[in-house]
This record gives C-alpha cells, structure tokens and sequence, in this order.
C-alpha cells in the first residue's frame, strides 16, 4: 500500500530535496505541497529540475490538505515549524520537522534561539545511527541540524575517550536557505572561504547535546565557515584523547560502532565530490603526534537534512531505512 506524504514548505531547499528523494521511494506518495506565496502554481515551476516528475500544484499550508497524509516533514524556519507541528500531531500523522524547533529542551532552546516556544512537545533526535529504536516508536522526529550531522557522526564512537574536540566546519551556501541576503551574495562570497558565528553557532548545543552521553566531561569546540560552492558540509574533527590509541584501535572501534549502518562509510580519504547528491556520511580518520583528526564528509540537503529526514521516517514506519535513499553519489 502507498502511503500518502505532505510537505510544509516545499518551495524552499530542502523541500524541493525532499520531492527529488521521495520520487524513488517504493512506498510513499507526495501528495501535498505547500507554499504560501505560490499556491495556485505547478510545483515544477520552481523545481525546474523536476519538471514532467510532479504535477501537483502548490497549496497554502492548511491543516485540511493534511488529513489524509500518513506522514508529514515540516522545512520551514526554526521559530515557524512550532505553529505546524503540535496540528499535525493533532491530525493524527507523524511528523519528521527539519528545523531547530524540536532538537533541544525548552528551557534551551528558548536560551539558544532567543524565542519563546509555543508549541512544545518532546520530540526524539533524528541522529539515526543514534537514536534508530527511539525513532521507531515515535510520532515526532526532530531532524538534526546540517553541521550536528557531520560533527556527531565523526566523532561519536571515540567520543567517551576524548577530552577535547575541535571541530572546524566548512558549508556550502545551500545551508542557508533559498532567500538571498549579503551574506549569500555572490561577490561577497566567491573565490573565499567565510567564517562566521566563529565561537558562538548555534549548532553548538545540538552537538554538545549528543555527545555528552558518551562523556559528560568532554570539551568541545566549533567553528562553521561558508565556501562558495552549493552542497556539501566537509568537518575536521581535531580529537585530543584521554589515553593513547593507535591507528588500528581507533579504526577498529568506529568499525564497531557503524558496523550496522550503511550510510556511514569509512574511506582512507573523504571528500565532498564522494557524498554529493547521496545520504552517505564519508568518515576518514587519522593520528597525529598530538592528536587525532577525524574529517567527514556530508551533503547537507540529503544526509544533512531531506535524506536523514526521509531515512527517519523510514525508521518511523518500521521500513528498511535505506529505502528510497539507496544510490550512489554524483562525481565528479
Ligand atoms: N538548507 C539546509 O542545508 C538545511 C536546512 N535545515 C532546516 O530546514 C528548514 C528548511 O530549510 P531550507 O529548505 O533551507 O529553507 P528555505 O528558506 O530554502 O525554505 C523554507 C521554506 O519555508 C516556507 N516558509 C517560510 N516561512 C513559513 C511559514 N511561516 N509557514 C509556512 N511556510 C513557510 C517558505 O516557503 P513560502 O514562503 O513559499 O511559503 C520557504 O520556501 C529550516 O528550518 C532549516 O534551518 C536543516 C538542515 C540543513
Ligand atoms: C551555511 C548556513 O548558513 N548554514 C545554516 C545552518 C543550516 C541548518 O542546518 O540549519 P538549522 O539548524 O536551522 O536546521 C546556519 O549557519 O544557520
């Protein structure tokens, strides 16, 4: 039986990601999309890309157009996913929200985001290769932010013998959203790498967040940085450890660790042309005299947001999770 999916914000990134994957997936059906400035138009006017895939035409985001949907993303802004999710539980369908409302406490959150939280309810944390049995049983999915991905992921199995990382991201400029600012502006941004929020990203909570559980005594550190190209999160993880590991060790723990996820793939060498398009996490790990280095690699609208996403409701409705998802990246 094909059940039937929604997207709240579906003229963004992230949702015209979303169509692109769900396209393939055996067992759902895309049957509302939602854009409050173009309801009324053919979605593949603004996916040029999927032109002759889809003929659905934009509506507003209703909760009518939801009831007969099995499951529903939200990709909206952190501050907007708040006043969709708690209705679309009420509807009786579950939920993957691709934005910050959900990832973190309340009381944090608030702090974090400086925004009051009307519309609260728990939510697992969709690290998937972290949390697969909570994101069984759940009804609400809180995707993790593009940077949390690559940085957990990377570091996650060493984290409990670790006393300090440093993490030192490097994004394409699809993460932050399709609205153009000067920040996004071409000349403003080609030919250079940007830093910014250099010690104060938001992303830095999620990450703590989950890496605290395997030692609530580690610190941590993160930079994130824009480069000029449109995909991809390529994270250093600079790890100084507790004791001393080799090579083989170290290799043989994160072996352990993934042995039963697919997406994640341990390679002698990690670049973003070798994740493009896919849902992979490409980890490559290193020993320094001082330190050890772990790099992954991820593309952000598909293990850093629609992939995972779709990868979570995958998990949610008790399906293979690499349905839908299970293809090889685009190289160059
Ligand atoms: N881009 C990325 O790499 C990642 C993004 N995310 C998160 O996913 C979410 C979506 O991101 P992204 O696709 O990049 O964002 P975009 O800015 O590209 O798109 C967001 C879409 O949400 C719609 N929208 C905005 N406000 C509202 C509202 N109040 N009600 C309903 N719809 C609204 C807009 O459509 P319209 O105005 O037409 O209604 C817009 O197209 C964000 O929370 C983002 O932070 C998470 C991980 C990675
Ligand atoms: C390059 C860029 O601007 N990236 C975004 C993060 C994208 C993301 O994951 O955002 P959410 O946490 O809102 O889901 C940023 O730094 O805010």
């Amino acid at each position: 039986m094909t059940m039937k999916v929604g997207v709240i914000g579906g003229s963004g990134y992230t949702g015209g990601e979303l169509l692109r994957l769900l396209y393939n997936h055996p067992k759902v059906e895309v049957s509302v999309v939602t854009s409050r400035k173009l309801a009324g138009k053919d979605v593949w006017k603004v996916h040029r890309h999927l032109k002759g895939f889809y003929d659905l035409k934009f509506v507003e985001p209703e909760m009518k157009y939801f009831e007969e949907c099995d499951v529903a993303f939200t990709a909206v802004p952190h501050g907007e996913a708040m006043k969709y999710v708690p209705q679309l539980l009420e509807v009786g369908i579950k939920v993957v929200d691709l934005s910050a409302d959900y990832r973190l406490p309340k009381d944090v959150y608030e702090k974090v985001y400086g925004l009051k939280h009307e519309g609260y309810v728990e939510a697992v944390y969709g690290l998937t290769e972290l949390h697969r049995d909570e994101i069984a049983k759940a009804n609400l999915v809180a995707n993790p932010g593009c940077y949390p991905t690559g940085c957990i992921l990377a570091v996650a199995p060493i984290a409990k013998y670790a006393e300090r990382v440093v993490f030192d991201c490097k994004s394409g400029i699809t993460g932050a959203g399709v609205k153009p600012t000067e920040f996004t502006h071409y000349p403003n941004l080609h030919e250079s790498v940007v830093p910014y929020k250099v010690t104060n990203h938001r992303h830095y909570y999620e990450i703590v967040q989950e890496l605290k559980p395997f030692n609530s005594e580690i610190a941590v550190s993160f930079t994130p940085q824009v480069f000029p190209g449109s995909r991809g999160i390529l994270t250093t993880s600079h790890i100084f450890l507790k004791e001393n590991l080799s090579l083989e060790e170290i290799v043989r723990i994160y072996e352990d660790f993934y042995r039963d996820c697919y997406f994640v793939r341990l390679q002698d060498e990690v670049r973003l042309s070798y994740v493009r398009g896919s849902n992979f996490c490409d980890i490559a790990l290193f020993k320094g005299e001082d330190r050890i280095v772990a790099v992954s690699a991820i593309d952000n609208l598909v293990k850093g947001a629609s992939g995972q996403a779709i990868q979570n409701m995958n998990v949610m409705m008790g399906w293979d999770e690499k349905l839908g998802l299970d293809f090889p990246p685009l190289f160059p």
